[in-house]
């Protein structure tokens, strides 16, 4: 089918599903730091000291402590977690399948490769899982995002044959400006501004690179809700800032783009989702603040807050990427059709109750690989066209 996908809700016809094969650790470094610094988790009603364990053990093994006193290489995640998490997505791919939706994979991260390398820096290499991350599809465009963790730079050369495939078909294919991302290309007030905490606190002192050019647009598709021809991208600092501008050159004779100020610190999928025309999935009333006026006049369901033990205990050594608030990160097949973790059921019943019919799936360690269904997904054939929500 050729690409098509312009909402997040209308009959789904053709999806990827992110791969965690060979994942094995993440690699603590500047860019990964100040990617899962937490500033921004919403108002007073959704901020808690209990988001994120705090560091008290580092799980760093080598390298340790950089200069500035923060934990530095590679932070290894324990196999039953990863073994668990394949079955998962076996899970979340067999239920997609059940609904009638073609399921595409990436190609496998191979066990061979353990680092990407651009003449700036080398950082070790994670495998293509939260995919909504670095591809924006918009219609029938196709445009790979300047990401923001090294880490994830080459994540979408293992999405190559899906776009070469509709690429074949006729949908365009873009690729943002790459950044050189060595470390003077970081904003890194905005993470001094203030934290919440994060797991990654405190930021590490930056280097110097002959390669420095200054700050860098970066930037990651999911900071977009895509409501046919609104886009509604969230902007929290100046490489955000940047990336909008090319957005707003690139395509704003086909979309109109409304930029909301710092809902989230990045991804704006575990804020608000547009479950179907008129109604919103938010994580609390006050998001409804930052929302462009037309969209503020749509119906919200606010998200149960989610319980502690909705998540599986983890240790002091392994690394909590997540808000507990990811559950809401859910995926729609139809505007009447919703995929939703089975550890939710206050969030399942809340969602029958205004009409939708739930498709429970589990989808056990969200928290360790900082990704749900909304992330780990990119939908690429949907029945719905360019059209004008917000009229
Ligand atoms: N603070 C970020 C951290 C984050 C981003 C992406 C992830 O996949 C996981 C965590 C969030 O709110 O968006
Ligand atoms: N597309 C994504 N990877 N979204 C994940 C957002 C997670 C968000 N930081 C939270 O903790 O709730």
């Amino acid at each position: 089918m050729a690409l098509n996908s312009y909402d997040e809700w209308s009959p789904l016809k053709e999806v990827v599903v992110g791969s965690a094969a060979n994942y094995t650790s993440h690699e603590r470094e500047l860019s990964f730091d100040l990617f899962f610094h937490d500033n921004i988790a919403g108002d007073n009603s959704t901020r808690s000291e209990w988001y994120y364990p705090r560091l008290t053990v580092g799980g760093a093994d080598e390298g340790d402590t950089g200069r500035d006193g923060a934990r530095r290489g590679r932070v290894p995640i324990k196999q039953r977690y990863v073994d668990e998490l394949v079955e998962d997505l076996e899970g979340i791919a067999e239920a997609l399948t059940g609904l009638g939706v073609t399921v595409l994979r990436p190609m496998d991260l191979d066990p061979a490769t353990t680092d990407v390398r651009t003449p700036a820096w080398s950082a070790s290499v994670v495998p293509p899982l939260n995919i909504r991350d670095n591809t924006l599809i918009l219609g029938d465009e196709i445009i790979e995002t300047p990401p923001m963790i090294r880490s994830r730079y080459f994540e979408t050369q293992f999405l190559t044959p899906v776009f070469q495939r509709y690429f074949v078909q006729g949908a365009r294919w873009t690729v943002m400006p790459r950044p050189l991302m060595t470390d003077a290309s970081f904003d890194l007030d905005y993470a001094r501004e203030s934290t919440i905490g994060g797991p990654t606190e405190p930021i590490g002192a930056p280097s110097h690179s002959p390669y420095d050019v200054g700050t860098e647009m970066m930037f990651d598709g999911a900071q977009v809700l895509r409501l046919g021809r609104d886009l509604v991208v969230n902007v929290s600092t100046t490489h955000h800032a940047l990336a909008c501008d090319w957005l707003e050159r690139h395509v704003g004779d086909r979309y109109r783009i409304h930029r909301v100020h710092r809902l989230s610190d990045s991804h704006i999928d575990s804020m608000v989702l547009a479950l179907r025309p008129g109604t919103l999935l938010v994580r609390s009333e006050a998001v409804a603040e930052k929302l462009p006026a037309a969209l503020r006049k749509w119906d919200r369901i606010v998200a149960p807050a989610p319980e502690s033990d909705n998540f599986p205990r983890y240790e002091d050594e392994d690394l909590v990427l997540t808000s507990p608030f990811i559950d809401l990160n859910v995926l729609s097949a139809g505007p009447d059709t919703v995929l939703v973790n089975e550890a939710c059921p206050e969030l399942a019943r809340t969602l029958e109750k205004h009409g939708f019919t739930v498709v429970p799936v589990r989808h056990r360690h969200r928290r360790l690989f900082g990704g749900g269904f909304h992330c780990f997904t990119l939908d690429t054939v949907r029945e719905g066209g360019l059209e004008d929500y917000l009229g």
